[in-house]
């Protein structure tokens, strides 16, 4: 039987307050409690507290775009795991690609960050990906392989179904230039089959594998049809509540 797919909207730098609010209700009151799927929103940082609070008793989950795996000290600017379990949030979205370009994030550092989340009962969301040059020159397996790699030396086997992977290939974020569904489900197969290979086929299925770059409703149900691709992990396409829903309904339908 297929798992329950898994739909996050990662806003990245956008909404305000007021587009925040109407936003997550607008959402929460469409999915009802739909039993097949997941539906995930990840405003930013400081709207957090306001998304958790009007989220609160509806089956829509919060997610945070990232989170540091210390839980308390001189770290300036950073919040913890605990600050997001006490708001509520479900979920952290950790080492997206514009993280490690922008902000330094290391493999290393994302596996801490996985293990902090895993420790708290915050379910991470680890992505990982290639970018164009990588996959130019052949590198896609040996990319995936290291970054993947730095997460699962973190992970036990019975965080396993509380872990989520989202390949994210640089080049079709934000781009229009999705990848193929064979494409990404050759991906998502190497990754599957590298958590196969730590803690055996039957646990590596309980693994969430999201795709993620220009996901939208024309392509979302193809890319569903594949084997190993359980969900979405979706930018643009998230930012009104209408092509977002269209996304949602889409990866069951
Ligand atoms: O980075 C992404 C989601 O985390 C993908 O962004 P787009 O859907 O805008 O390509």
């Amino acid at each position: 039987m297929r798992k329950k797919a898994l739909i996050c909207g990662n806003w990245k730098l956008n909404h305000n307050l007021s587009q925040t609010k109407s936003m997550v209700e607008e959402v929460s009151q469409a999915i009802k409690n739909n039993e097949l799927v997941e539906v995930v929103l990840a405003p930013v940082a400081p709207l957090l507290f306001a998304a958790c609070d009007l989220a609160k008793n509806t089956s829509l989950k919060i997610a945070a775009q990232n989170v540091f795996y210390e839980q308390k000290g001189a770290f300036t600017g950073e919040w913890s795991v605990n600050h997001l379990t006490e708001l509520g949030c479900s979920y952290a979205i950790v080492g997206h690609s514009e993280r490690r370009q922008y902000f330094n994030d290391s493999d290393e550092g994302v596996g801490k960050k996985a293990r902090a989340c895993l420790d708290g009962n915050i379910k991470p969301i680890a992505c990982l990906g290639e970018t164009l040059e990588q996959r130019e020159n052949g590198q896609v397996k040996k990319v995936l392989t290291r970054q993947l790699g730095a997460v699962l030396s973190q992970v036990k086997e019975s965080d396993l179904e509380n872990l989520v992977i989202a390949y994210e290939p640089v080049w079709a974020i934000g781009t229009s230039n999705t990848a193929t569904s064979a494409q990404a489900q050759e991906a998502h197969s190497i990754l599957r089959v590298l958590i196969a290979d730590k803690f055996g086929p039957d646990r590596a299925e309980s693994v969430h594998i999201l795709y993620g770059g220009s996901v939208k409703w024309q392509n979302i149900k193809e890319l569903m049809a594949q084997k190993d691709i359980d969900g979405a992990l979706v930018g643009g396409a998230s930012l009104t509540a209408e092509s977002f829903l269209s996304i949602v309904e889409g990866s069951i339908g």
